[in-house]
């Protein structure tokens, strides 16, 4: 389980998470939701260990984020962090030396579904093509922990339920907990299975996915509205 407890990060005077706290449980699909600054990056990040609370902590499995972590976690950021030459191959030979768990037989399952050459060139592709790249790279590995910002972005509309849909059902392995943070929320709806909700480095709502759709009668989008109307008042 991941839990994060009183969270507060600070940028400058900007107050980018604020006592956040919550628990991701193992073998769930969460939605880390939120409107732009809410603080969803810098939440996966710091579970990461790519930053230092200020206060509060998170725990992965009991561990503190970092070296010991890291081996449970895969983490795609929203940033291309592949240099500019590189094939898509050298970033797949790369995270094959580096991970004990890259699973070769997916990852190439993983080309043919996305349609991706390993010989191209990362830097030189669409910025849909990269999306596909990145997610490439983070679903090659059988991590227990996956987080996933926003995996989505860049994929055109008509492509990304199929994507999201095979994360779910084709390329996620047995017990893995996947945390996703997104701004296509009618595209994952059908696959979370909880969401958090998240505004100015706060929780605001945890719940259910299906049970809050079922109280309220509602599709997520409109509950994520509801709920953020009623926080900004
Ligand atoms: N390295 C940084 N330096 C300064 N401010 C930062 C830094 N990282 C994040 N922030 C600020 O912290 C707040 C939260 O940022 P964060 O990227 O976590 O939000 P987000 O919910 O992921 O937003 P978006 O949906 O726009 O990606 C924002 O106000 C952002 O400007």
């Amino acid at each position: 389980m991941i839990r994060v407890n009183g969270a507060v990060k600070t940028f400058g005077k900007k107050k980018a998470l604020d006592g956040l706290t919550f628990a991701a449980e193992e073998g769930k699909i969460i939605g880390l939701l939120g409107t732009n600054g809410a603080g969803k990056s810098t939440t996966l990040k710091a579970m990461a260990g790519l930053l230092r609370l200020d206060r509060g902590e998170i725990t992965i499995d009991g561990d503190k984020p970092g070296l010991s972590a890291r081996g449970m976690i895969t983490y795609l950021p929203d940033v291309d962090v592949w240099y500019p030459w590189m094939r898509l191959s050298d970033a797949i030979r790369y995270m094959k030396d580096m991970y004990w768990d890259w699973n070769d037989e997916k990852v190439g399952h993983l080309l043919d579904f996305f349609e991706l050459r390993a010989d191209s060139v990362m830097a030189e592709a669409s910025k849909g093509t990269r999306a596909k790249m990145k997610l490439l790279l983070a679903l090659g590995r059988q991590a227990k922990y996956l987080l996933l910002d926003e995996p989505l972005s860049g994929i055109d509309p008509f492509a990304r339920r199929q994507v999201a849909q095979a994360i779910v059902e084709d390329f996620m392995e047995e017990g893995q907990t996947v945390i996703i943070t997104t701004h296509e929320v009618p595209e994952v709806e059908t696959m979370l299975d909880e969401v958090v909700f998240i505004h100015e480095g706060k929780l605001l709502l945890q719940g259910h996915v299906e049970t809050m759709k079922h109280q309220r009668s509602m599709s997520l989008m409109d509950i994520l509205k509801e709920v953020y109307d009623g926080a900004r008042v």
